[in-house]
């Protein structure tokens, strides 16, 4: 594997800002590979992340998402987007050194709306709102100091959102 593999672009933001979605559509538009750390971690595991969380509990969720993020930045050549729990890791975030990384933000009523009842979502399951909104508040300064650009979501289509961070890439 060549050593200068470097992701175009790494998403980050809470769950429901929308970087599967728009990292997908990023990836489409930027005619590169997508890589998701969560579908990464599940493949390994070979279960879905609320098993993960049952079976194993978060720590080793986080561990994994840890070993993720590592190979994801180290093969990913096109756009990688990371769960939202992701920056929690001072290893993840020095990780994110030196990357060119987006911050999907939003706010809670987008977030709740987009999150639903919070299924897959295995920190959601209880009270999908006040959870979020616990989450948002705590992460917010974190993606914040990994972001080198913030991209606004609420009320934008993914499309539209997508287009901003080809022109952001650009410059
Ligand atoms: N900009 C958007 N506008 C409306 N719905 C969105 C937007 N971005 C994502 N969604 C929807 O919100 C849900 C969560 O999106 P997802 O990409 O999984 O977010 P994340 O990966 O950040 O948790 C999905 O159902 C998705 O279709
Ligand atoms: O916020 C979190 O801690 C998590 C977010 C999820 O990803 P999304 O942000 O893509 O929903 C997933 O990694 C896991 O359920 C934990
Ligand atoms: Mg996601």
């Amino acid at each position: 594997m060549s050593g200068s593999t470097r992701p175009v672009c790494v998403l980050v933001g809470a769950p429901g800002s929308g970087k599967t979605t728009v990292g997908r559509a990023l990836a489409d538009a930027l005619g590169v590979e997508f890589r998701d750390t969560d579908a990464d971690i599940e493949r390994l595991a070979g279960k879905p992340i609320p098993e993960i969380f049952i079976d194993e509990g978060e720590a080793h969720f986080r561990t994994l998402e840890r070993a993720a993020v590592a190979a994801g930045l180290a093969s990913c050549s096109g756009v990688l987007a990371l769960g939202g729990g992701a920056v929690l890791a001072e290893e993840n975030r020095a990780a994110l050194v030196g990357h060119p990384v987006v911050h999907l933000s939003v706010e809670l009523p987008d977030a709740v709306k987009r999150v639903g009842l919070g299924a897959g979502r295995p920190l959601l399951a209880l009270n999908p709102r006040a959870t979020l909104k616990h989450l948002m508040e705590q992460r917010r300064p974190l993606y914040a100091e990994v972001a080198t650009a913030t991209v606004v979501t609420d009320g934008r289509s993914p499309e539209e959102i997508a287009a901003e961070i080809v022109a952001l890439l650009k410059r």
